[in-house]
């Protein structure tokens, strides 16, 4: 294990305490779930974890980097709720197979303990890696193993941490996107693109840099790449049906999802990857 590696235990699950000269971060090990990043550049959190997030395993967790795989939400091809939202590797404990560090941080691979589950019967290999230094890297990584092609998405859900959501602008994104609260109806981008309400939506572009603006000022720029889409999520009020949040959680918190929505489809030795970069500015 890198010097820069804590673990420690707490209510039946364990976590990883990544602290090196670039930056700190806890990840647990179930889900594969980053829950803070906080680089040593200002000192100030880059990820939002819910106050009421469950961190004892009963469900995923609400806040910091939700890894969703092999489908998206609920489009797994069946009735709503009868497979798991977001698939089935945010609610399984996951390994730490490496972690090693150098002068650019510290650098941790972790698998899954099964990627084969109802809903998606294939042969194939997923690891995440994740690099924690003056930027954070994530990267999903999927490889088929068998002898058959698949379809799948995945999306890295991160729920970004901002001061005030009324004070807060994304830059970057352009194109279509389909909206979620409007019973999938397609819209354009908005520009400015503030919030002031419930906002649930897949743009439809594989935006690549996304800027994060509060008050005023770029607080994070997110690099997205593999990805075909991008979704951009807040709850707004609808925050106080949500157990896991508090009717106000809304406030501190916007969801920049590095996605793959539209299906990507893998031949067998193939490999795809998803990877989002945090970056303070
Ligand atoms: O409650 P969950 O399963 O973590 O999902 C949270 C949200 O995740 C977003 O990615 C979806 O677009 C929303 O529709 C969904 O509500």
């Amino acid at each position: 294990m890198a010097d820069s590696v804590r673990v420690s235990e707490s209510n039946g699950l364990t976590f990883l305490h990544v602290e090196n000269p670039l930056a700190s971060a806890k990840i647990s090990l179930f889900g594969g779930h980053i829950l803070s990043y906080i680089p040593k550049s200002d000192g100030q959190e880059r990820l939002w974890l819910s106050p009421h997030a469950f961190l004892n395993g009963e469900r995923p967790i609400r806040g910091g980097i939700p890894v969703c795989w092999p489908w998206f939400s609920d489009d797994h091809g069946k009735q709503k709720g009868e497979l798991p939202s977001h698939g089935f590797l945010r609610t399984q404990v996951w390994q730490l197979t490496s972690s090693i560090e150098d002068e650019n941080g510290t650098h941790l691979i972790l698998t899954p303990s099964f990627s084969r589950a109802e809903g998606f019967e294939y042969d194939c290999e997923v690891t995440l890696k994740v690099s924690v230094g003056e930027h954070l890297t994530v990267n999903l990584s999927t490889e088929n193993k068998g002898v058959v092609p698949f379809t799948f998405n995945c999306a890295l859900h991160t729920y970004f941490h901002v001061d005030d959501i009324h004070n807060t602008e994304l830059k970057g994104i352009s194109g279509q996107y389909k909206d979620k609260t409007q019973n999938w109806a397609l819209e354009d981008t908005p520009s400015p693109y503030t919030f002031s309400q419930q906002t649930d939506r897949i743009h439809l572009s594989a935006v690549k840099q996304t800027d994060v603006v509060v008050n005023g000022k770029t607080f994070t720029k997110v690099i997205s790449n593999g990805n075909d889409s991008l979704v951009v999520w807040n709850p707004w009020q609808e925050a106080a049906s949500i157990s896991d949040m508090d009717p106000f959680g809304y406030k501190h918190m916007i969801c920049v999802e590095t996605s793959m929505t539209g299906g990507h489809d893998l031949a067998p030795g193939q490999v795809h990857e998803l990877i989002q970069q945090v970056i303070p500015v």
